[in-house]
């Protein structure tokens, strides 16, 4: 990844120098912008580009923090620097609202760079223990000079030195929506859809969990090996698949990519030969030197296909699809922070043609007997429940409940704990801070007969 990020790379600072021989360090207002860059720890510079260019749509956190952005990092810098993109990214909303109370002027438009300096600074002070006050303050100070805002320098160290001696904010007894989007760092818009679909008291445990990590494999009796690292949510969809057709001898994975719901199918069955599929080149590579690194390689077949259009030689057909529609991702903000600054309302509907459209495809290459499971990490019913009763009204085929194979994970031992209320209206549906992983939906549709 070479992107330069504006304000701080293309003002030829990218590598920092040394002060100015001859001036002292505390040369405070005069600093230059690269005497500035110079006084910001590693970690931070990288977060801050980091965060610049997710903010300028020009990259995702996840990849950016593993791009060269990170690479000269220690492992030290490399945690801090993560910890600072994925904090600010999940509490901006909460920060945002409380350094607006905090300027002069509240309806002050700050240039982004200064805010950014400032949500840094802001996090850094209310959510790191361990980060000493004057390091989050004086570098966010001269984050703000190296990305060419001198003049506000003076406004971010007086914000910041009010943040640090202010209370911080509590939960209140009883508190609104809006109150408990905006103390949790999401849009109000989106959390009322999720008060509508799941009631207050989820709505606001989903919030609560999509501020921090997920640990992975609880749920699971079996970890590692060759059982990938994947949260428990996902891993249940290619759980519940397996079950749906124990012993499939034709498997279609079509939208694959990158793998890790393949592997688990790949292991639970022994018999089938699986067609691993994904529209795309890139995802679909990866996908494809992730399985010959495994002990599955033999029999996962990975290529390029649009699965709404699914030409295959021999007109072939599957008793085992899984149908892991591309989504909004709102059951995933833990680990993609950014989707809640991203989305916009109108965007569900679009995602839902597209899935409409999947879904539509790969239900043309069921083979009779057949069963096919659609899933997303989506909270939304645009995208799930509305999606399979548009395709599946006066079609032929069936919805399966899947009370009956979550029961057989348990019989089986798959799944080690309690699954709680897992199931709702007879679909699979995970909700962070309710299940321990992320959101996830999955139905199970049969093709009972010729359609
Ligand atoms: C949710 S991800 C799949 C995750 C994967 N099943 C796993 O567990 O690792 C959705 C995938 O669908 C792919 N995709 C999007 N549109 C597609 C289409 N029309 N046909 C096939 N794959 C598609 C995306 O490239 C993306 O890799």
């Amino acid at each position: 990844m070479k992107e330069q990020v504006k304000g701080i790379r293309d003002k030829g600072v990218g590598k920092p120098k040394p002060p100015v021989r001859g001036r002292p360090a505390s040369a405070g207002p005069t600093l230059s912008a690269e005497e500035a860059l110079a006084k910001v720890t590693p970690a931070r510079r990288a977060a801050f580009e980091i965060l610049t260019l997710v903010g300028q749509n020009k990259g995702h956190s996840d990849e950016l923090l593993h791009s060269a952005l990170t690479d000269g990092l220690s492992g030290e810098d490399r945690n801090l620097a993560t910890a600072l993109v994925m904090g600010v990214l999940r509490w901006q909303i909460a920060l945002d609202a409380r350094i607006k109370t905090l300027l002069q002027r509240p309806d002050q438009k700050l240039a982004e760079p200064v805010a950014l300096a400032l949500r840094m600074g802001a996090f850094q002070l209310l959510h790191m223990d361990r980060i000493p006050a004057h390091a989050a303050l004086s570098e966010s100070v001269e984050l703000c000079r190296a990305a060419g805002e001198p003049h506000a320098t003076g406004m971010v160290n007086a914000i910041l030195r009010k943040v640090a001696s202010a209370q911080k904010p509590s939960a209140r007894i009883f508190e609104s929506t809006a109150a408990f989007a905006e103390r949790l760092g999401h849009p109000k818009w989106l959390v009322d859809r999720w008060v509508a679909a799941y009631g207050r008291e989820a709505a606001l445990k989903i919030c609560e969990a999509d501020q921090l990590e997920h640990p992975a494999g609880s749920m699971f009796a079996q970890v590692g090996g060759e059982i990938p690292l994947m949260d428990d949510g996902s891993r249940l969809v290619a759980e519940l698949a397996a079950a749906a057709v124990p012993g499939a001898k034709r498997v279609w994975d079509c939208c694959a990519a990158p793998g890790g719901k393949t592997l688990i199918l790949a292991l639970r069955e022994p018999e089938a030969e699986i067609f691993a599929t994904d529209v795309s080149t890139k995802r679909t590579a990866q996908m494809q030197s992730r399985m010959k690194r495994s002990s599955v390689a033999e029999k996962v077949k990975c290529f390029v296909l649009d699965a709404a259009v699914p030409v295959l030689k021999n007109d072939e057909k599957f008793d085992l699809i899984l149908c892991d529609v591309p989504c909004s991702g709102t059951g995933t903000l833990a680990e993609n922070p950014e989707i809640r600054h991203r989305l916009k309302p109108e965007e569900f509907l679009r995602q839902s043609d597209r899935q409409k459209l999947i879904l539509k495809g790969a239900l043309s290459r069921l083979a009779e007997g057949g069963r096919l499971v659609y899933s997303t990490c989506s909270l939304e019913p645009e995208e799930n429940e509305r999606v399979v009763e548009a395709v599946l009204a006066d079609s032929g085929f069936r919805r399966v409940a899947v009370e009956g194979l979550v029961s057989s994970l348990l019989d089986s031992g798959v799944v080690s704990g309690e699954l709680g209320s897992v199931v709702r209206d007879g679909a699979l549906r995970t909700l962070p801070g309710v299940h321990g992983c992320d959101g996830f939906y999955a139905v199970v549709v049969e093709r009972s007969g010729a359609i």
